[in-house]
Formats: structure tokens, sequence, C-alpha cells
């Protein structure tokens, strides 16, 4: 496998052809291009006849060496050395850019023409269906806008980050985050993290000293193969982890230079990106088996042997490789899978949340009846949490497990299934009942309490669902957990006209405030945001060697907690967004506290400050976050000294 370099002839009859189709697509009051916007194409090449030159030797007027004394990211921060996804693979190495740009190099024509298709259509150049509902105008003016200013002044960007969070975490993060990712190679700005692929076998440990900061302390990698619900986006789907070490930042205090992005690019299967000119990702199809996990394996180890302090999340691998990767690691690692793990603690925070807004106790969770729609991993991930922390509450596991529907694309799983994975079959039903049943079939059957959406496709809790669900249960819980916004199950307005407003309504992506029954409603968001951030916190300020599933219970415990009472009385599962700071922390302290009852806590003042109680370990976690509200002075000090 090798580093993939674009062929100047290819690319340029790509860009002519492509300015065509753009201006057959315009809209007709955008300016038509000009005929030609590509580079010219070059002279004929001369005939060689003989030894003579053809052309007459004509000196350079100016040297065409630049010289510099800069390296790595100080040469893409410095306007007049940057070229971008241009730069030679030669230069990468002598310049230790490597790792951080995109294993394509692409040449100055392809760049002229991402720069000419964003001068003259904007937005427009994007196909309506990839724009995704719920993306308008305004976010993306608001996206370039913020992504402008953390480029240049990151204390400010996060300043007003951590100040107007509600506002604006669905513009760093999901939903919009999802369209970045979808247009990331044509929205492409200064690179931010870094870039591992297939082509960089055996160099991956060399390359992570290219990172110019000695102390990462969070990672968050993706191979790009399941961004949100919108499927294989590539390499596109770095903008997943720099969405999500936003939060690491402003939710849990992190320090912004000591996080790190990254991608592990093994090729690609969506056909629309392996065929633009502009995709900066590997053009091969997907490696699997264990050329994919010789990949990972080697990811793993160059950056847990720069970095052994640092928590590293696994964020939106697909189904077949989330959980394999997941025990892979976790036994030897500060590793957890976010989709896995932290949405299954989300869901059970939500729970416990959703059970005291109705004025029940925690233990009520273990006579709840659930149906839920999706066994993937994300899906899978939260039943199994969920049957655990019912065993918490005081029913035995088979007990829990009796009270799970699970349904797949193919309806309701039975044990008469042909194929069922391993973390299905405990929660199969007994053969015989309803094998194949829709979920509208499944509802009325089961009588659930619990609606839970987690298949990542779209609107399947139809109005006749949540009317089902709305008789069979006075109070329903209903969380539509899919993200972003085009792939939630329901919306709070469709979830509450069909059960006429008594249902307890919580979605993975954020949903607006809106009059109801004359009355105004407000909505729970059941996003891992209010986990991971937190839970990296308290792995990292422990030194916890490993992350449990009982640090896990522990911090979905703590997030329901949070809850103000005049929330509880609206109906609201989960605490509201804008205290994030607050529940970071407190998340935290429970996952550290967890961790010290465990007896892995290696960092010795956290472990002082658990052994002095919740809230001396509570102040000892506030004290530990970066906060963007001062500007640090600056010290000079020379190189070497
Ligand atoms: O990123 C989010 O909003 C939640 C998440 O992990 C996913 O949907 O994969
Ligand atoms: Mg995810």
């Amino acid at each position: 496998m090798r580093i993939t370099i674009e062929e100047p002839a290819v690319a340029a009859a790509a860009t002519n052809g492509k300015a065509h189709t753009a201006a057959a697509a315009a809209p007709a009051a955008a300016p038509a291009p000009p005929s030609r916007s590509a580079t010219p194409p070059l002279p004929p090449r001369p005939a060689a006849d003989g030894d003579e030159p053809s052309t007459v030797y004509e000196p350079p007027l100016q040297e065409a060496v630049e010289i510099t004394n800069k390296r790595s990211s100080d040469i893409l921060h410095d306007p007049t050395l940057n070229k971008g996804t241009a730069f030679p693979l030669d230069e990468r190495e002598r310049l230790g850019l490597r790792g951080l740009l995109p294993p394509i190099i692409s040449n100055m024509g392809v760049q002229l023409e991402r720069v000419m298709k964003d001068f003259y259509y904007g937005l427009d150049q994007i196909p309506p269906e990839e724009i995704g509902s719920g993306i308008t105008r305004e976010m993306e003016r608001r996206w370039r806008m913020l992504q402008g200013l953390q480029d240049r002044n990151e204390t400010l960007f996060y300043r007003v980050l951590v100040e107007h969070f509600a506002e604006m975490a669905p513009i760093v993060y999901t939903p919009t985050v999802g369209w970045v990712c979808t247009n990331y190679h044509k929205l492409w700005r200064r690179p931010r993290g870094m870039f591992f692929s297939a082509g960089d076998a055996g160099h991956m440990a060399s390359m992570a000293y290219h990172w110019p900061q000695e102390d990462v302390q969070a990672i968050v990698v993706t191979d790009g193969s399941r961004i949100l619900g919108l499927g294989d986006l590539g390499t596109n789907g770095l903008g997943i982890p720099i969405g999500k070490l936003d939060l690491y930042v402003a939710a849990a205090g992190f320090h912004p230079s000591k996080v790190l992005p990254c991608v592990i690019d093994v090729g690609t299967n969506n056909a629309r990106l392996l065929e633009d000119p502009l995709y900066v990702g590997l053009r091969q199809p997907r490696l699997r088996g264990d050329a994919y996990y010789a990949v990972v394996d080697e990811f793993v180890r160059a950056v847990t042997s720069r970095w052994p302090q640092a928590v590293l999340q696994f964020e939106d691998f697909s189904i077949e490789h989330a959980l394999p990767l997941l025990e892979r690691y976790r036994h030897h690692h500060l590793v957890f899978n976010d989709d896995i793990q932290g949405t299954a603690a989300t869901a059970v925070a939500g729970l416990y949340g959703a059970l005291r807004a109705l004025g029940l106790p925690p233990s009520a969770l273990a006579q709840q009846r659930v149906v839920c729609l999706g066994a993937g991993s994300a899906g899978m991930g939260v039943v199994s949490m969920i049957a655990d922390a019912m065993v918490v509450q005081g029913c035995t596991p088979e007990e829990a497990r009796r009270n799970f529907w699970v349904l797949s694309s193919r309806g309701l799983i039975t044990s008469s299934r042909e194929v069922i994975p391993s973390n299905v079959a405990p929660f199969a039903r007994p053969e015989g009942e309803l094998e194949g049943a829709t979920l509208l079939e499944v509802v009325r059957h089961a009588r659930p309490t619990v609606l839970l959406g987690l298949a990542g496709v779209g609107r399947l809790f139809t109005r006749e669902v949540l009317e089902a669900a709305g008789a069979v249960c006075e109070r329903p819980i209903v969380f539509a957990m899919s993200n972003p916004t085009s792939k939630m199950e329901c919306t709070a307005a469709e979830a509450l006209e069909a059960t006429e407003g008594r249902c307890v309504f919580a979605s993975g992506s954020p949903q607006d405030p809106f009059e109801f029954q004359g009355r105004r409603r407000e909505f729970g968001q059941a996003n891992n945001l209010f986990l991971f951030p937190g839970m990296a916190l308290g792995a990292y300020l422990g030194r916890t060697g490993t992350v449990t599933d009982g640090m896990f219970m522990k911090a979905a415990e703590a997030i329901p907690e949070l809850i103000e009472e005049e929330d509880l009385a609206a109906g609201l599962a989960y605490p509201r967004i804008k205290s994030i700071r607050d529940i970071s922390a407190a998340v935290a302290a429970a996952v550290i506290a967890a961790a010290h009852v465990e007896g892995r806590v290696a960092n010795a003042n956290a472990s002082a400050a658990a052994a002095a109680g919740p809230e001396a370990l509570l102040r000892y976690v506030k004290r530990m976050m970066y906060s963007p509200f001062e500007y640090s002075s600056l010290a000079y000090r020379p190189l070497g000294q």
C-alpha cells in the first residue's frame, strides 16, 4: 500500500469536466463561471528528434527554493509556506508533515477547483440530498464563522463556546458536524488533527512525533466507516473527532493544546467520494480482516507509546469492527467506545431521569418493558447496559432480559432466527413469539413503557407506532436516539401529537422548544455528550489504566441528579446542556470514585481526593479543569533552554 499521488493530467481533465457539471446545476441567479476556470493545458511536448535542445535556456527570475527553519504545524500555519494538500511526499517527510495532512497528494489544479466552486456556488455546490434536513444555510454560515475564530484564537473560541454552549453545540457538534463531514473535502480549510492511513504502515510510530505537543491527554479516533447515521464517509469522518474534542475542552475542561483528533484511513466504500476529484482520502476500497486490524493495531501502538497516559476514545466505527476493537484493547489500554458504552450510559441516565420526572424511584427501572429498534453496536450496548442497571435495581439477569424486545431491519429478533450475533442472542425472544413482527405489532403485543430508537435510518416511529405506544401506556418514555436530525426516529412534535402530549420525549439531536396545548414544551437531549467528556476527564485524572463497566454505571447514575426540580416537573429526562461543565465535572468525579472503589486510581492526588469524600473529589476535579475565561500570560524561552 502506498500513498496515492494524483496524476496531474487526470486531475486537470476532471477539473474541466466538473466545472461544466457545476455550471449546469447552478441556480439561474448564480454568476456564470468563466468558460475555463481550470489551469490552462500544458503546451504540446516537442517531438524528440536528435540530441539538440528544442528550447533556448532561460535562467529563472526567482529562486525555486524557499528556505525555512520551520517544521511541522508551524509550516501549515504560515500562509506564505503552506501548500495544504499539495505538499509532495518528500517534503512531508523532510519537514515533519507526514500525518498532519490527508493521505492524498493533490496538485494545485484540484485546489483551484475547490476554491472556485466555493467562490461561485458556496453551499449550492452541494446537492440538496446531502445537506440533510435540519441544516440551514444560516447554520453553515455560523459554522464557517466559528471555524475561522477557532483557527485564529482558540481561547476566545472556547470562551464563546462555553458561555453560549446550548446555542453553539448544534453548530460545532451534532447535527451540523454531520453536514461538515459529508462535505469535508469541499469545505477543506486548515488541517486539524492527524491522519493515519493504510499507506503509512511501518511509519506510524515515528509519525506520531510529527504532532507538536509533548503532552496529549485525550485522543478521539474514527475510521470514518459509520459517521453518525450517515454511513461511510472515509477520511471526511475526521470532522467527528474534531467536534467531540471541541466538547472535551468546552465541557470537561481539557486544555485545547492537549487533545488530538485522529482518523484512520483504510479506504472507503463510498462510491460518490471515490469518484469525487476533491476527495482527500485514499482511493481504494476499505481494507478488511487481518489487513484492517494490522493498521488499527499499529495506530494504537503508535499513539499509546508516545502518549501512554492519554485516554483513547473510539468513535463511529461500523458495527462489524466496533465491538471487536473494543474487546481487543479495553483490557490493556485506557480506551472506550463512545457509541457503544457512552450511548448506553446516556440511555441509562435518561431512563433514570425519566423515572424521576414521572415521580418513580430508581428501583422502578426493573419493571420497565423496553422495545428497542436497532440491534447494531449502539442498540445492543444500550440494551445490555439497561439490563445490567435493572439487575442493580434488584431483578435477576434472567428477569431483566425478559423485559426487552429488540428489532433489527428484519423485525423482531427471536431465537428462531438463523444467525444471531452473540451480543444479541441473550435478548432474542423465545421461539414462536412473533418472529419478524413489525414495530407496530411488537408495540401492541409487548405493551412497552419505553420505546428506544437506535436504528440510524430515519422516521421509523410512525404516527401509528406512537399512537399505539400512547394507547398501551399512560406515560410512555420515547427516546429517538439516532443522529443527525435527518436520521431521528421521530421528532418531538410527532411524539407529542401522537400521544396527546403524554410521553416523556428525548432525542439524540437537539429539538427546539415549542408551544403545545397552550404550554411551552422543552426536551432533554439523549446524546452521549453528557457522558464522554466527563468519562475521559475522570479516566485521565484518575490514571485508571482501563475503563470499566462499573465506571460507566456510576457515571450514568450521576447525570439525573443534576436535573433541576422545575425541569423534572416539566418532564425533562436529562439536565439542561447549558450546565454541561457541572455535569461533566460530576461525571468525572463519579468515574474516579468508582475506579477508587475498584482500586484502580493510580494518580495519588485523585486518589487522596476520592478518599476525602464526594465533595473534596468534586472540588479537585473542578480545580483541574481548564477555563478559557482569562488569557494566560506568555513567557519566551529560546529553543534548547
Ligand atoms: O455524535 C453524536 O451526536 C452522538 C454519536 O456518537 C453518534 O450518533 O454516533
Ligand atoms: Mg458517534
